[in-house]
């Protein structure tokens, strides 16, 4: 078994912002800085569609992502690639349905780094649990243009299917997630929301990364 703390991945899963140099106009550095300052409490680096970084230009990003985090104390996770998140120490990895297998992956990173899954359904997440996740990732909640090969939309139904299953593990619902629509993700039973476009897109990223916070702090309260 693995050691870290439920509930502190639970509180992390608040306001996660996912995000990787196609997702943004602006200086990525640049852009989570702002969302820490809005109040972020995880960050995933997804370095991945059309024109994305590769080779050294995506490591070094991925490093300059990372050290913005270790600053403020926000966590550091990476998408799909276990070896970069090794390379540049993350706090951890998700990985899908259609990446590395979560079991070889938790035994890749060992027992101190997160690691959460995709999944779509009561049996993928009875999977991913028995894999080691710490977390999982539930959507697309409603249609996003940021994933070209999403899943259905599962609506706030499948975060509270799962729930009514039993499932506690901590989970956060991402695609298609506005401050408007927070409130019904965290009310199916999500801990969190995890975004993309609404913040990494967003013109005043502070502004909607504050936006999120309040609306998510506002279901916990
Ligand atoms: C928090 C979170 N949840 C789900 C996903 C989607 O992962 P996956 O299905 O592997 O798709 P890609 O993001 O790799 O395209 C995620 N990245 N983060
Ligand atoms: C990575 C991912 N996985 C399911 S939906 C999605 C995209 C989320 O991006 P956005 O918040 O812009 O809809
Ligand atoms: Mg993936």
């Amino acid at each position: 078994m693995h050691e870290l703390n439920a509930e502190a991945v639970r509180r992390a899963m608040q306001v996660y912002l996912v995000m990787g140099s196609v997702n943004t106009t602006q200086d990525p550095v640049e852009v989570l800085r702002q969302a820490i300052a809005g109040g972020i409490t995880l960050f995933q680096f997804r370095e991945k569609g059309t024109g994305a970084l590769v080779g050294e230009a995506r490591l070094a990003l991925a490093w300059r992502l990372r050290e913005v985090c270790s600053q403020h104390g926000i966590p550091f996770i990476v998408n799909d690639d276990v070896e970069l998140a090794v390379a540049v120490e993350a706090d951890g990895v998700h990985v899908g349905q259609d990446d590395a297998d979560a079991a070889l992956v938790r035994a890749r990173i060992g027992a101190g780094r997160m690691l959460g899954v995709s999944a779509h359904s009561v049996e993928e997440a009875r999977r991913a649990m028995q894999a080691g996740a710490d977390y999982l990732g539930v959507g697309p909640m409603y249609p996003t243009r940021s994933k070209a090969d999403a899943h259905a939309v599962l609506g706030p139904a499948g975060v509270a299917e799962l729930r009514a299953a039993g499932i506690a593990v901590p989970v956060v619902g991402i695609g298609g997630i506005t401050p408007d629509t927070t409130a019904a993700v965290m009310a199916a039973g999500a801990d969190g929301v995890a975004v993309i476009s609404a913040i990494a897109g967003a013109a005043d990223v502070r502004a909607a990364a504050a936006r999120f916070a309040a609306a998510v702090l506002g279901m916990l309260a």
